[in-house]
């Protein structure tokens, strides 16, 4: 096999607790990660020559070491001795820099491509050891599913599915950067913690109700004030019939879940009525895992 074509999926956080700071400015997190079935096309090439030669359809992404896939792909080559190059086709269709994990779920693609065109017999454990090199969330985007990610978001315990739902999407045209919402956390005893526990809980309970009243973000504390039109766009999800909104991730995206395709239709109506988003799509719990 010379190439791959694969499904970089995005993630959202159904919960994101942040319990402790780390010496080396990372954050000791708790969340609930879930895959959802809105991606991007990663085709892999294997080439004679030993270069890594990235294309992708938005012109304002790096095709260089600044482009997670790049990065990934040296990765694999320097580790694994690999003499050939690779040719990357990247097709995004995640939102960037939106709190859904898109450049993480590429690099992640890549790491799963290449483990299978360059017949490495890696297993996944290492797969995702190699990608914690990469960022906090590439680990789970190897695993997929649903899971309790602890640590810096690297310790996954996986859970049971979560119950299908249709899923909206809606991010407003701004971008926020992970490092900037990290670095801006102020906690204090005030600060409300989701119950994490009580999300894990529901999602075993096959309980899509108390999943969905459960959700908390504590990133919402820095990005909300700065860009209101998130808090905007949660309450119209809201009054337009979801069972729950919030933040995904570090942001500035919203997702709200949905108990049919009637209720998503709505808020997909009003939303795109409103102009309040750039993106906006209807997806939906995407299960499987790698
Ligand atoms: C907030 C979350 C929630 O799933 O997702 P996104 O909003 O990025 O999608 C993650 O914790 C983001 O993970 P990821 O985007 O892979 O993080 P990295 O690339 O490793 O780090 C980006 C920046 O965030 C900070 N960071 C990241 C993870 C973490 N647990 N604590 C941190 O303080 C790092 O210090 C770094 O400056
Ligand atoms: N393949 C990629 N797709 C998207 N962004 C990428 C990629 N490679 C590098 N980046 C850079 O990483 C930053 C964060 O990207 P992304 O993964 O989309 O966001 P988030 O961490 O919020 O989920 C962007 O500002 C972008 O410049």
């Amino acid at each position: 096999m010379d190439d791959i074509s694969l499904k970089a999926l995005a993630k959202i956080n159904l919960g994101l607790d942040v319990t402790g700071k780390r010496e080396d400015g990372y954050h000791e997190v708790r969340m609930i990660m879930q895959t959802i079935h809105l991606y991007d096309r990663v085709e892999i090439k294997k080439t004679k020559s030993p270069a890594i030669r990235v294309e992708t359809n938005l012109y304002y992404l790096p095709v260089n070491e600044d482009n997670l896939v790049y990065r990934a792909a040296k990765l694999m080559k320097d580790e694994f001795k690999i003499k050939e190059g690779v040719r990357i086709v990247l097709q995004k269709f995640i939102p960037v820099a939106a709190g859904l994990a898109g450049g993480s779920s590429d690099a992640a693609a890549v790491l799963v491509g290449m483990n299978r065109i360059f017949q490495l017999g890696l297993k996944q454990d290492r797969l995702m050891e190699i990608g914690l090199k990469l960022g906090a969330d590439v680990p789970f985007c190897i695993m997929r599913g649903t899971a309790l990610a602890e640590g810096i978001g690297e310790v996954l315990s996986p859970l049971p599915p979560m119950p299908k739902c249709p899923v909206l999407i809606a991010k407003p045209g701004v971008s926020v950067s992970t490092k900037f919402v990290y670095e801006n956390l102020r906690i204090n005893e005030y600060t409300k913690h989701p119950d994490i526990d009580k999300i894990a809980e529901a999602i075993k309970k096959k309980n899509l109700k108390d999943v969905a009243s459960g959700m908390g973000n504590i990133l919402e504390t820095v990005t909300i004030p700065k860009y209101p039109v998130i808090d905007e766009i949660k309450s119209m999800m809201i009054e337009n019939g979801a069972l729950n909104a919030m933040m995904s991730g570090s942001g500035p995206t919203v997702f709200g879940l949905f108990q049919g395709e009637k209720d998503v239709r709505r808020a997909y109506d009003a939303l795109k009525q409103s102009g309040l988003t750039r993106n906006l799509y209807t997806s939906d719990i995407h299960n499987n895992r790698r």
